[in-house]
Parts: structure tokens; sequence; C-alpha cells
């Protein structure tokens, strides 16, 4: 419990170190104010019965201050928490995104639990700090105020402590234990409230709204994002009932201690033994008792309750990168010779089958290599590998012999151009669309338009109402102008050639992945696109996937994947020769039958002899 205590004083200390000292100061002055206010009312009455009648002048004129400075501090208070709160967003923001960037797979955000612990840490992250602060310095405010009243009590009657502390500790204990409970239920709620939230998006977001609406699907999200939600609501209803009972009970307890009090001060003021003035201050004090119990047990229990929470954010921040990283220098020399499988296993879980059963096969630099093969024979996930989003479960992969594990993970990446089969439409502006691509050549438009040129888009993306500037959005407009028009959506080919310039951006890149590239083009389009990419990939190291065989048939090796493993390899015409499951397929296609695409049934490729295995784990699976 001291670590999250410590990293939320840290961060807020990091954050507003000169609004951190202000909350203090303030802390101390509104821990002081009611404690002189109750002994000035004192002076003032005492003052007032007193026979000689002295001049009250003074303590009335340092009441009224009181008065005052109690009146204002809670505002100033609120003024300055909310100062060290926004502070703290900034940078709990800044720490927690610098984190989820550092983690350099694809694992984490594949798991649903790790989903959970990022939502909550995004939830409390930039809370939790303020809330240890505001609670501990609340209840540091309490003590002292505390102290001051504890003091005048013994003075005026110790026995009155006794109960005043009993009741004082069961609710410190009782806010304790209810905050415990409360940073549990929160946990529980997170996985549900990510659920409907999903619904609520799906029920509102644009790129959702076309099935939502032709499916009629809105009464179906709507009603399972409101049973998410009335789950919610009963979890939460139950926490506030606890929490109703645990406060009222404590109240009543301090009702009956306050009560019994006063019975007993107007009791002695009768019979002489208190005057006017101690009783006034007796109230007083048994009530800021009260408070200042009541103070330190609610700030004991949020603090605690924040620190419970903060640390899903602790969790994440530092959480250790889910790929092993390379201790060595940065740095990669380009490709020379190329990259290499062997021997390469994968699968996304352990108790999920195998994907990629002993992969091998070469990458040759400055060559061109297709691969092809059906449905989830796992090709993009070879994409993912050659990208290291995901290490071999067994085997390696190695660039010009050196295992990718023992290259930087960020050298790698800068060194490949990827368009992915899902590849993503931002919601920013064309030339941002592009420039992405490469981060340095983001500003220079010559260079996303030469990309554009290549990837055949930059006529469509020209003609665009504001050329290169215009949003490819309809959500969002470029925030320059009030227009919400200005905004354009781009056809789905249009899209692809957009990330395929982006891909193109990296021309500087050694090794070019182009997983589907054309799906959504048409023949024309098609046969352009692949012209324009074969020129731009002559001479370079590529690896291209496609399900149109007449896409691959230029490429220098072609690679069939099947069940995981390599089927065939060989060039189109020495495939064609060797009349296999590649010529059936590529003669079925060619002879008009177009609309037979390799998509459409793994039976095709069942033809394909077993690959073999050197493993035994293989026949298992
Ligand atoms: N992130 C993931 N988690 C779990 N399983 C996955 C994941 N991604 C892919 N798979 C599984 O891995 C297998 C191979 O998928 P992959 O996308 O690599 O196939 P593919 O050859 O690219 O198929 P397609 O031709 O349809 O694009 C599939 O059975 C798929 O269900």
């Amino acid at each position: 419990m001291m670590r999250p205590a410590a990293a939320a004083l840290e961060l807020a200390w990091a954050s507003g170190r000169t609004r951190l000292l202000i909350r203090v100061a303030l802390t101390i002055v509104g821990s002081a104010v009611p404690v002189a206010m109750a002994w000035l009312m004192k002076a003032v009455l005492d003052g007032l019965t007193a026979p000689d009648r002295p001049s009250l002048v003074l303590p009335a004129l340092l009441l009224a201050a009181a008065g005052m400075a109690a009146a204002f501090l809670p505002q100033a208070v609120q003024y300055v928490e909310s100062e060290l709160q926004r502070a703290v967003d900034l940078t709990a923001r800044k720490r927690l995104y610098a984190a989820v960037a550092r983690m350099p797979g694809l694992r984490r955000f594949e798991d649903p639990r790790f989903q959970d612990r990022l939502a909550l840490a995004a939830e409390t992250g930039p809370t939790g700090p303020s809330e240890v602060v505001s609670g501990g310095l609340g209840g540091a405010q309490g003590l002292l105020m505390l102290g001051g009243f504890f003091v005048t009590l013994a003075v005026l009657n110790p026995w009155m402590l006794v109960p005043v502390v009993l009741a004082g500790a069961v609710s410190m204990h009782g806010q304790i234990r209810l905050s415990h409970y409360r940073a549990r239920v929160l946990g529980e709620l997170g996985h549900a409230t990510r659920r409907e939230q999903f619904y609520a998006q799906l029920l509102t977001s644009p790129s959702a709204a076309k099935e939502v609406r032709l499916y009629g699907l809105s009464d179906l999200f709507g009603t399972r994002m409101l049973r998410e939600l009335r789950w919610i609501n009963r979890r939460r209803r139950t926490m506030d009932r606890r929490e109703l009972i645990v406060q009222g009970l404590h109240g009543l307890a301090g009702a009956c201690v306050a009560g019994g009090g006063l019975v007993w001060a107007v009791d002695a003021a009768r019979s002489g033994r208190l005057t006017v003035g101690d009783v006034s201050m007796f109230i007083a004090a048994v009530s800021g008792v009260q408070n200042g119990l009541a103070v330190v047990a609610g700030s004991a229990g949020r603090m605690h309750e924040a620190m419970l929470t903060f640390g899903h954010y602790l969790h994440v921040v530092g959480a250790e990168p889910d790929l092993p990283e390379s201790s060595r220098a940065s740095g990669l020399e380009p490709l020379r010779e190329g990259i290499e499988l062997r021997d390469v296993w994968f699968r996304y879980g352990d108790g999920l089958p195998w994907v990629l059963r002993g992969v091998t096969l070469t990458i040759p630099v400055g060559r061109a290599t297709a691969l092809v093969g059906p449905n989830g024979a796992g090709k993009s996930t070879l994409v993912k590998l050659l990208c290291r989003f995901y290490d071999p479960t067994r085997g390696t992969i190695l660039w010009d012999g050196v295992d990718l594990r023992d290259i930087p993970v960020a050298d790698l990446r800068a060194r490949i151009g990827t368009v992915f089969q899902d590849y993503m439409s931002y919601e920013l502006s064309a030339a941002d669309n592009i420039g992405v691509g490469r981060r340095e050549a983001m500003d220079d438009r010559d260079r996303v338009e030469a990309a554009a040129r290549r990837a055949g888009c930059h006529g469509t993306l020209a003609e665009l109402p504001r050329g290169y500037d215009t949003m490819l959005s309809r959500a969002f407009d470029s925030g320059e102008h009030d227009d919400p028009d200005t905004g354009v959506l781009l056809s789905g080919g249009q899209w692809q050639r957009v990330a395929i310039a982006r891909a193109l951006l990296r021309d500087d890149a050694d090794l070019l992945i182009l997983d589907e590239p054309s799906s959504g083009l048409d023949a024309e389009a098609e046969h352009e696109v692949h012209t324009r990419l074969r020129e731009h990939r002559a001479g370079r190291t590529s690896l291209l996937i496609s399900h149109r065989l007449s896409t691959v048939r230029e490429a220098d090796s072609i690679v069939v994947l099947s069940g995981g493993a390599v089927a065939e390899r060989g060039t189109h015409d020495g495939l064609l020769a060797a009349g296999g499951v590649y010529a059936r397929l590529f003669t079925l296609q060619a002879s008009g039958y177009q609309q037979v695409s390799l998509t459409a049934s793994s039976s095709d490729w069942k033809a394909v002899p077993a690959p073999r295995s050197a493993d035994p784990a293989a026949a298992s699976d």
C-alpha cells in the first residue's frame, strides 16, 4: 500500500509542486480556523457576561475575520484542487499512453483482462493521485482540527473524550472496509462497463451505422447495452446500500454522543460549574471532534480506495514489455542477403491450435516473393511475425542471419513498409493519411504526393474540395473550418490506394509487404496498381500476398502455404509445369472462373500433401 501512496505523491509533485504546496498551506489554515473560532466565541460570550464588561472589539473583529476565512477557504481549496487535478490528469495520461506505446507486441491488446485493466487505469490513473493527495491532506486537516478540539474537550471534561474517540475509531474501521469493498466492486464493474461502452459505440459510430440500420440491430444492441447497465446499476446499488448503513449508523452514534454531552453541559452550566462561554465552547468542541473524526475516517477511506484502484494504473505503467527487448545498440544495417524463416512454429495462445507448423522459407534481397494459400493458412500471421508483433513459439526468423529478437524492434520496423490486410482508415486529412507512413516525411508535401502518384491516387486526392488537406472523415472537420461539409469519404478501392501510398512513402524501406493490396480494386485499377507496384518493387525486396494468382505470376518466387506449412514453391512457370495444386487453381482462375477465388473454399487445397514435420507435437495439434 505504501508503493501506490508514494507513487501517487510523486506524480502529484511532478505535475504541479506549487499547487501542491498551496494546498498544504490551505490545509493548515483550514484546520486552525474552526478551533480559533471556538476560542474567540468563548472569549466574546464570557466577556459579555463578565461583571467588568471589558472591550470586545478585538475578539469580535478576529471572530469576523475567522468567519470570513471559513467562508472563503472551501472555495479556495476547491479551486487549487481542481488545478492540481488537471495538472495530474495531464501527467498521468502522458505516462500511461507512453507506457502503452512502449509495448512492442500485440498480445496484451488481445488480452481481455489487460483491456479491463487498461480501461480502469485510464479512468483511475488521472484521478487517483489527486484523490490520494486530497484524501491525505483532508485527513491531516481533520487531525489538526481534532487535536485542537481534543485539548479543548480535555480541559472541559476529559470523560467526554472516551465515547467520542470510540465512535471515531469504529467509524474509521467501517470506512476502510467500505473502501476495500468499493475498490473490489469497481474492479468487477470494469468488464461490464467496457461491454456497455462497446454496445453504445455500435449504436452511434458512423462505421457501424450501415449494418446496424440494414439489419435492424439497434434493438439488439440497445437491449444488450441496457442489460449491462442494469447489472452495473445493481452492483452499484448494493454498494450504495452498504455505504448508507455504515455511514448512517456512524452518524447516529455521533449524534448520540453529542446529545449526551449537550445534556451534561446544560446541567453543569445551570449548577454554575460552567460559564455560558464554556457551554458554547463545549458544543463547538464536541461537534468539532465529531466532524474531525468523520473527516479523518472519510479521508482515510477515500485515500485507501484511491490507492487500491491506482494500483491498476501502476500495473499498466510498470508492465514489462510483452516481447523481450534486444540488448543490442540501435542501428540496423540495410538488408544484404535476405530474411530467412527457420522451422517457424506459431500459435496465438497455449490452448489454441498451431497456425504455423514448421515454416522454412527465404525472402531473398532484391527479389519479389509471393505468398499464396487458402483462408486461414497463416499468411497474415507470417506477416505479423516478420514485423515482430509476436515472436515465433518455436524456430527463428533471421534478418541477414541475425535473429529478429536481437534487433531493436523500432529499428526493424523502420525498415519495413506494410499494407496490412486490415489497414487503417484514419479520420485525418488525406495528406496525413499518407504522411503517417513516414513521420519525418509527414510535412513534406512533395514526398507525400510522389507516394500518392505511385499508388495511383494522386488525381483523386488533388481533386478533393481542399486537395490533400481535405478531411477523409464525415465525423470530424479539420478544426480550422467551421464548415462540417469539408470532410469527404473515399470508396473502398480509393482507401486501399491511400494505404498503399502510406507504405510507399517508406521508399527507403528494405522490405515491402503487401497483404492483399488490391482486393478492393476493379480489374482495370488492379492491373494499373500492380503494374506500378511492379515498377516500384523492381530490384527491391518484397513479399506479396494475394488470392488472385494472376497478380503473383511475375514474382521471382511463389510460396504456397497450406495448413500452416509450405506446400509448394517455385516460379510461376515451374509450378505450372509441376502440375500441382497451384497449377490447378491458376488454370481454374485463368479459364474464366474468376469468381472462384481461392477464398471460396479451402477444400480446393486439400490435394496439398500434408506437411512433413519433425515435431511430434504437430500430431497432437
Ligand atoms: N489475433 C489472433 N488471435 C487468435 N487467432 C488468430 C489471430 N489472428 C489470426 N488467428 C487465427 O490464425 C489463423 C490464420 O489466420 P491468418 O489471418 O494468418 O490467415 P490468412 O492465411 O492470412 O487468411 P486469409 O486468406 O483469410 O487472410 C486463423 O485460423 C485465425 O483464426
